[in-house]
């Protein structure tokens, strides 16, 4: 654990499942004065005022980060640019302000557009955790216990702000890694996006065979364990999908080229291949989950 020194005042603008959590873990550690929270309705301001969330609400994100120490921007992916374009007059001169989102080459270039000279304490982060709620109703202070979060900082970013916004992170149980944008967006295109693209055209699809009532009727266990995050939020994922194109169209087309692949296995009666295919992807899960465990 680091030893980090306390928010005095933080704006949340977007106090949602991963703002909420962060700020709730900040609030398990000690590590947070004051939380104003931002965002488009008063009712869910309202659900994380009475969890503890937040202290204060607003829907004006102008008059949220006015004298906050850190700002964390934790909205859809393409809400980002324009609520830094729409705070930037009100950040204090030495403000800290992050973001959460699940794309960051994106985020980066909004930053540039939007912040101007407060670019420099702009500190792209992403927090590999979460699940398919939504909303401050949703946030728990342990979704970020034993996870990774990755930081993209550019050479320009400023080394105090990143080593604060890591050290927050680590504040909450999480363990912080850091590499480029453009990295962060081609391994999350894979192991984050595409699944959640497979999930969503797989249920897609399904409602729309003519038989789907008997479909669902007797869907079970591997069903609902392959279609979990098909319930995540559409505009949330709307937006990733368009700020991460480029990265997910490559993942999707090796995807689909494999897919055909193994259709014309099954096609062919091909138990060897099938059955090797099988192996090697459960030997790899197993490894994989095995890491989770570690
Ligand atoms: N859900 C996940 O598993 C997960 C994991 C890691 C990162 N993320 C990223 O975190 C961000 C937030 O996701 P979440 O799961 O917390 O979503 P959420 O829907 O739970 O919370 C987002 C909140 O932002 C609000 N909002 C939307 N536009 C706004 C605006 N212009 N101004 C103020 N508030 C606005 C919404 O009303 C909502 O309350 C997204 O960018 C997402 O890509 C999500
Ligand atoms: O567990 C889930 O439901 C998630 O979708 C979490 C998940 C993912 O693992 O793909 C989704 C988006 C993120 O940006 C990070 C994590």
């Amino acid at each position: 654990m680091s030893t980090v020194g306390p928010v005095k005042r933080l704006a949340l603008i977007g106090v949602g499942l991963i703002g909420g959590s962060w700020v709730l873990g900040l609030r398990r550690a000690g590590l947070v004065s004051t939380v104003v929270g931002c965002g488009r309705s008063m009712a869910n301001l309202d659900t994380a005022r009475e969890r503890g969330i937040i202290d204060d609400a607003t829907t004006d994100p102008r008059e949220a980060v006015r004298g906050a120490d850190l700002v964390v921007v934790a909205v859809p992916l393409g809400a980002v640019g324009p609520v830094l374009a729409t705070v930037r007059d009100d950040l204090a001169p030495d403000a800290v302000i992050t973001d959460v989102g699940s794309a960051k080459a994106s985020v980066l270039a909004d930053a540039a557009e939007a912040l101007g000279e407060h670019s420099a304490r702009f500190v792209p982060g992403h927090p590999i955790a979460g699940n398919e709620k939504s909303g401050a109703a949703a946030a728990f202070p342990e979704l970020f216990d034993n996870r990774r979060v990755i930081l993209t900082p550019e050479d320009s970013t400023d080394t105090v702000a990143v080593e604060r916004v890591a050290g927050l992170w680590e504040a909450v149980g999480a363990s912080v890694a850091r590499m480029s944008a453009a990295h962060h967006d081609d391994v999350l295109a894979a192991t984050s996006h595409l699944p959640h693209m497979l999930a969503y055209s797989l249920v897609d699809t399904l409602s729309r065979w003519s038989d789907r009532d008997e479909v669902f009727a007797y869907a079970a266990g591997g069903f609902r364990d392959f279609t979990r995050i098909a319930s995540s939020d559409p505009e949330m994922w709307r937006d990733i999908c368009l700020a991460n194109r480029d990265a997910l169209v490559v993942a999707m087309d090796r995807y689909m080229a494999d897919l055909s692949e193994l259709r014309e296995q099954v096609r062919a009666g091909d138990a060897a291949a099938i059955e090797n295919l099988f192996r090697h992807a459960r030997e790899t899960r197993e490894r994989f989950m095995a890491t989770l465990e570690s």
